[in-house]
Order: C-alpha cells, then sequence, then structure tokens
C-alpha cells in the first residue's frame, strides 16, 4: 500500500488541456435507473471513479451479500433498487460506511412496503432486505435536511411502484441540486415528475431506454480551479464541461471568479485562466457540500479570509470533514471555528512550514484539495490511493502538467 506522495512544482507555470473523469452522480443514476428500465440503454462516457465501476459490477451480480464499500450513492441507491425490486440482499460496506446513518430511506422504503432488517446497529448499514409487498402507502413525508441521496434514491425507484411515489420533504432541502438532477435524468429516461415547493410526485409508468453522456465531473474541476488559482502562471482546459449542466458543482466557475480564476466557457468544454481575487469571500454550500474542501484549503492558502455555511452534511460524508478540516488547516497557523450555530469562519494564520504534509482521513476530497498547495511548498499527502473513489488518474493528471512525485511505498 503507497504510504504517501510528496509532490513539488519546479516552475509555477500551468499549462494544458486535462480529460476529467466523468460524474459519478449521474453516472450511478444512469445505471440505475438503466436497471430498472430492463432496456438495454447507450451510457456512453462511464465514470472510472471506482463508486462507477463498483455499481457496475454490483448490479451485474447475483451474490447475496453485497458490499457498497465506502460509496455513498452505491449504498443508498442499492438500497432503494434491491427493496423495491425485492431482491434479497445483505447490504454491507466499509467500516465507516456503517457508520453513516440511513435510517430516513430505510423507514420510507418500509412504509411502502419494503421489508429491511437491520444487522448491527438500528439506522446503520449493514441490512438485510427481503420481499417487497408494494401496496404500502405512496404519500411520504422524507426529512431533507441529512442527505439527498435518500430522497434520490425514492425517486428513482417511484415509477416503479404501483401508485406511483409523493414525496413531501421536511426541512430545510440539503444538496438539492442533486434531487435536480436525479429528476432530470428520469426525465431524460422518459417519466415525468412534478418538483414544486416540497412536494415532488412521480407518477406509475415505465422508463423508456435512451442513450446519454455522462458530463465530465464539476466536482473534480474544483482541484485544477485550486491549481489556477495558486500557480504562477496557468492556462488549462477542461474539454466536455457544459454550462447548461445536470451538476451543481458546476457552481465553481462562479465561486472562483472571487478567488482567482476566471472561466471561459468554449464551444469545447471550458478555460480556466488566472484573474485578481476577494480579499474576503462568504458562501452557503447547502447546494455544493463537495466543494467546501477545495475553497478552504485554498483560501487558507492565499489567505483569504472566508466564511462558510450550509456545512451540516460533511460531518457524515467520507470522514467527518469538518473535524479532517480543522485538524489539516493548522500547517497555516489558520483556525476553523463554528462562530455561531452553523456558520464557521476561517481564522487566517502566517504559513511558518518549509513543507506541507496532509493526512487524507480515507478521504478522496481531503487528498485532492491539499495536493494543489505544492505550488506553494513542496507538498506530501498520506494515503494517496484515495482518490480512485471519484477522480483515479488525478496523480497522473498533475505529472501531465509537470508535477513531479515521488511515491512512497
Ligand atoms: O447524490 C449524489 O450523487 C451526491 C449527493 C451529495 O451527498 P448528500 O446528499 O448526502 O449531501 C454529495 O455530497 C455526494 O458526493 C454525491
Ligand atoms: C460525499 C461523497 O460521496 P458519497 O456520499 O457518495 O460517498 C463525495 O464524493 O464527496
Amino acid at each position: 500500500m503507497t504510504k504517501s506522495v510528496t509532490l513539488t512544482h519546479p516552475s509555477g507555470i500551468l499549462k494544458g488541456s486535462i480529460k476529467l473523469p466523468a460524474s459519478k452522480s449521474e453516472a450511478n443514476r444512469a445505471l440505475i435507473i438503466a436497471a430498472l428500465s430492463g432496456e438495454a440503454s447507450e451510457l456512453d462516457n462511464l465514470s472510472e471513479a471506482n463508486d462507477t465501476q463498483l455499481l457496475q459490477r454490483l448490479l451485474k451480480s447475483d451474490a447475496a451479500e453485497i458490499n457498497a464499500e465506502d460509496a455513498g450513492t452505491v449504498m443508498r441507491f442499492l438500497t432503494g433498487y434491491y427493496a423495491v425490486t425485492g431482491q434479497q440482499k445483505v447490504l454491507t460496506g466499509t467500516p465507516r460506511m456503517c457508520q453513516r446513518p440511513i435510517k430516513v430511506l430505510v423507514d420510507a422504503l418500509r412504509e411502502l412496503g419494503a421489508s429491511i432488517e437491520y444487522l448491527g446497529e438500528e439506522g446503520y448499514p449493514p441490512m438485510k432486505i427481503g420481499a417487497f409487498k408494494g401496496n404500502g402507502n405512496n404519500k411520504l413525508k422524507v426529512r431533507s435536511d441529512i442527505s439527498s441521496q435518500y430522497i434520490s434514491s425514492l425517486l428513482m425507484v417511484g415509477p416503479m411502484l404501483p401508485q406511483g411515489l409523493v414525496l413531501e420533504l421536511e426541512g430545510k432541502i440539503g444538496s438539492r441540486p442533486y434531487i435536480e438532477m436525479t429528476l432530470s435524468l428520469m426525465r431524460h429516461f422518459g417519466v415525468e415528475a412534478d418538483f414544486s415547493g416540497n412536494i415532488i410526485t412521480v407518477p406509475h409508468q415505465p422508463y423508456k431506454a435512451a442513450s446519454y453522456s455522462i458530463e465530465p465531473d464539476w466536482s473534480a474541476s474544483s482541484y485544477w480551479y485550486s491549481l489556477v488559482a495558486l500557480a504562477h502562471e496557468a492556462e488549462i482546459e477542461l474539454p466536455g464541461l457544459r454550462q447548461q449542466s445536470f451538476q451543481g458543482d458546476s457552481a465553481i466557475a462562479g465561486i472562483m471568479e472571487h478567488l482567482g480564476v476566471h472561466t471561459e466557457f468554449t464551444e469545447s468544454g471550458v478555460k480556466l485562466m488566472k484573474r485578481k481575487h476577494d480579499h474576503h469571500f462568504s458562501f452557503d454550500f447547502s447546494d455544493c457540500p463537495d466543494l467546501a474542501q477545495t475553497i478552504v484549503a485554498l483560501c487558507a492558502a492565499k489567505g483569504i479570509s472566508l466564511e462558510l455555511t450550509g456545512l451540516e452534511s460533511l460531518r457524515i460524508k467520507e470522514t467527518d470533514r469538518i473535524q479532517a478540516l480543522q485538524v489539516e488547516v493548522l500547517s497555516f497557523g489558520c483556525s476553523l471555528q463554528e462562530v455561531t450555530e452553523g456558520v464557521f469562519r476561517l481564522e487566517l494564520g502566517l504559513i511558518e512550514n518549509s513543507a506541507f504534509t496532509f493526512r487524507t482521513y480515507e478521504d478522496h476530497r481531503m487528498a485532492m484539495a491539499f495536493a494543489p498547495l505544492a505550488l506553494l511548498r513542496p507538498t506530501t499527502i498520506q494515503e494517496p490511493r484515495v482518490v480512485r473513489k471519484s477522480y483515479p488518474r488525478f496523480w497522473e493528471d498533475l505529472e501531465k502538467v509537470e508535477f513531479e512525485l515521488t511515491f512512497e511505498e
């Protein structure tokens, strides 16, 4: 197992065109919908991300025990899929996955007529899924302030239910663009759905086979934005990204106008160029939680004071991301504190270290958010293999723009 990678960049000048991995969020929805449609859909540009490769394998597997590893979408989407198609499966994951809550989804599926039994702690994987008695209630109230993945999982199986599905979302709607992405892909595969106020209605109807080309991953693009912001000079092209995207993380383009990167949308994708940055930035990450780590690392490095809200879901992701950030920003002499409920402030410090070392907490985004700092100092990232979850070629792509990498076994 590779222990660490140390990165340096001799010139600080970045030029090149990078083929990003495809979005694992889009891919994993398209795979579930294609499996539910029962017809052959043509999915182009499926992600090489482990989360997508894993779901592809699991959907073909007839094993009784299914391991979703550390992939939230795989765990949540397969729970809905197996429950409503009545497949008898034991569904488990990594030790961390077994600490990520799933009660809201399981309660909703049980009301719809699913039989699901917890094999460990109530409310958490592993679970045993059994027969589906599909005459349950189809009008449900569901909390939407913990994870949008529960809602997406329910929506995708909605058209298969005898009476369809009506969801009333309760509480704040976190990660809303991911719910919209689910509905957009469902519509692409021929079903109608309505999202008005906090009510989502999905009538009973068949999915239709369709072809779909998965867009490159806007979340992965965020690391390239950060690299451009930290470089002396830069011109980076990211082919295939679309201005009209299903992905909420395309918000990175607007955010980075404040933090030192201008985006030009071209016929073939985007071109990133350096520009002046603000000295203070405030942002609500409720719609795009996966961008928070990139922005915290970048602002700490560039000395941009930062106020963040909408971080509630970060504590139950691959790691407790707030805690991980609080520890790692100490390398810059910075501190990340909750100043009033839900409001975090990054207090700036002095960068005194001659080199950086960052821990990654089994979280791909910790590795990729902090790697760009190698443009300032030699930077060591521990457990670099974590990137395989969403962006397995991340280290090779850095080599393409002349980073020098030394792996330690
Ligand atoms: O539906 C999806 O594809 C995702 C939804 C988000 O999770 P939450 O809804 O749990 O915030 C996001 O953080 C995750 O990376 C992918
Ligand atoms: C939170 C993430 O993934 P998931 O919840 O699907 O494991 C992520 O990729 O940042």
